[in-house]
């Protein structure tokens, strides 16, 4: 099987995608909705996406498309550390601090305010695909005075040289990636990991007071534990959000199935997005 991934070589995601398909065979897209097409498309079989940064939240792109555009079923959760580095090319190495410009993907550059704000306040940064797209920018542009921030690996595979070690704004910096395949995949295997997690979207009847309660009971008493709760624009008017859920637990026989039908009988409209084997990398 194939794995499709946000590009090129080096990014975050394929990071993620190589602790848990090692040997597998790998294609980069160049953006994220590139590679959940894929995956509709059979170009790939599965695809990995980042979903959530510890100091940046949601990534907003891979819920939207995945709730609006794709219906991919969420088959695994892997959770990497995240350390960021800004580097330069080798030429501009002992005068890093002039440089005029610093690329890198959005994600990235908020998890960096502070060290951009304190160590190179002023100088503008550009928001490209991926973190590897950057740190290839920078190497296609020796004459030019730009940075990019990006991972150790990004540094080794387009030749820059690491100027700031571990310039992201708190030390425990995290992503979450899902897992998307319309293929029968044995996650729990590949990942090593039997702890599950269950991810649910629920929308809610119009005006009706009380039912964002009335959901969170309907776990509650069941003792159903949830890690995430969200709201995402319906994208149909101001005021009409979604929820995505996401909940502690492996889908059961009696206690989610029992959940969703008490929502469903509230009027609310539930769609499983997946139950999955969770790897935490440490
Ligand atoms: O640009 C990359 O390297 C990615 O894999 C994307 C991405 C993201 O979308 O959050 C993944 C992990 C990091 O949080 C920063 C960027």
């Amino acid at each position: 099987m194939k794995v499709g991934f946000l590009g090129p070589k080096a990014t975050f995601t394929e990071l993620a995608v190589k602790k848990v398909f090692p040997g597998f065979e790998l294609e980069p897209f160049r953006t994220i909705p590139e590679s959940m097409d894929a995956v509709v498309s059979e170009k790939v079989e599965i695809a990995v996406v980042p979903i959530e940064n510890t100091l940046e939240g949601t990534v907003n792109i891979t819920i939207d498309y995945l709730t609006h555009v794709v219906q991919l079923p969420i088959v695994g959760e892997i959770t990497i550390p995240i350390k960021q580095h800004l580097m330069v090319h080798p030429d501009n190495r002992e005068n890093w601090q002039d440089v005029k410009k610093v690329y890198s993907h959005s994600h990235a550059i908020a998890q960096c305010h502070k060290f951009l704000h304190t160590q190179l306040n002023g100088i503008p940064y550009e928001s490209v695909s991926s973190t590897a797209a950057a740190a290839k920018m920078v190497m296609d542009q020796p004459n030019m005075r730009v940075a990019a921030i990006a991972n150790e690996l990004a540094a080794e595979e387009y030749g820059l040289s690491i100027v700031q070690k571990d310039i992201h704004d708190f030390n425990h910096n995290h992503t979450r990636f899902f897992v998307l395949s319309e293929h029968k995949l044995d996650f729990e295997e590949l990942s090593g990991s039997s702890h599950y997690k269950t991810t649910l979207m629920v929308t809610l009847p119009t005006d009706k007071a009380g039912t964002l309660h009335m959901v969170l009971s309907a776990f509650a008493w069941r003792k159903i534990n949830l890690s995430k709760i969200e709201s995402r624009p319906m994208k149909t008017g101001i005021g009409n959000y979604f929820f995505i859920i996401d909940l502690e637990m492996k889908l059961d026989e009696v206690l989610i199935p029992g959940a969703m039908a008490e929502l469903e009988a509230l009027g609310c409209g539930v769609t499983l997005l997946g139950s999955y084997p969770s790897k935490m990398i440490k």
